[in-house]
């Protein structure tokens, strides 16, 4: 990874720890991380809804280092959309980050490149950092066409964000196949994908714009895997889900140079 782009480490949740359990695991995650751990990579955590106040009020009480998000948003910012939950909300909660298009919501909940772009779109418009997930199923990777997938759903993701936008978002490569499997894609697999994301990002803006984005591999990351996997050049952190609910395998991913 470059040295001039901070890593960002992010545990994805998914649908996992009630409010009483988040507060335990953010208190335990506090405990053992340090100024040093802060210094060398930013650390976040996007638990469900529901928990989201609890770790506002731990972070902002104690005055705690740790970023924290939300796993998805809506694209409208206010009405008659049952149960969806607005980018205005989660602003109110002084989230940074918002997950978009994670490969379990475009394949659960059918969000399309377009919804990920409104998505993308309402993030930035209520001050959220979206996390714009990308990635390609076992059948694309098996035809080899996992490149050209991933940069059409960059693209799609992307459209009409301008620059101004573009430059500070996260976009996260999880290959299908690899989420929650213990199938890791190998260290040149998420360098190859990584890296047409950051060239695709230089012929969509700019080759500045494209040097500033950090961009995450995500799919069964461990302590035991991530520094290979974070040596790559265009790898900048990971989007982490089930070693995320360990908080000693997470802090020794954050501390992955340690590995
Ligand atoms: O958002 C996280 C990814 O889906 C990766 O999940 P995993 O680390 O359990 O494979």
């Amino acid at each position: 990874m470059s040295t001039t782009r901070t890593p960002l480490m992010a545990g994805n949740w998914k649908m996992n720890l009630n409010h009483l359990e988040a507060i335990a695991h953010v208190q335990k995650l506090a405990f053992a991380l340090t100024d040093k751990d802060y210094d060398d990579v930013e650390v976040a955590v996007l638990p469900p809804f529901t928990d989201l106040r609890s770790v506002q009020t731990l972070v902002d009480g104690d005055k705690l280092k740790i970023k924290y998000g939300a796993q998805d948003l809506s694209a409208h910012d206010s009405g008659a959309y049952t149960g969806e939950i607005s980018g205005a909300m989660l602003a109110k909660f002084k989230c940074s980050y918002v997950a978009v298009g994670h490969s379990e919501r475009r394949q659960y909940h059918n969000e399309t490149d377009e919804v990920v772009n409104a998505k993308v779109k309402a993030a930035f418009k209520h001050g959220l950092t979206p996390i714009m997930c990308v990635g390609e199923g076992l059948d694309v990777r098996k035809a080899g066409r996992q490149v050209e997938h991933t940069l059409a759903q960059v693209d799609g993701g992307l459209k009409d964000v301008p620059a101004e936008q573009a430059e500070s978002v996260v976009v996260a490569y999880e290959p299908v196949w690899a989420i929650g499997t213990g199938e890791v894609a190998t260290p040149e697999d998420a360098q190859e994908v990584c890296g047409a994301i950051r060239g695709r990002l230089a012929e969509l803006y700019s080759q500045e714009l494209a040097d500033k984005v950090r961009i995450q591999y995500g799919g069964s990351v461990k302590s035991g895997n991530v520094a290979a996997i974070m040596a790559k050049p265009d790898v900048d952190g990971a989007l982490i889900g089930g070693a995320a609910l360990d908080v000693d395998e997470f802090v020794k991913i954050v501390r992955y140079r340690d590995q």
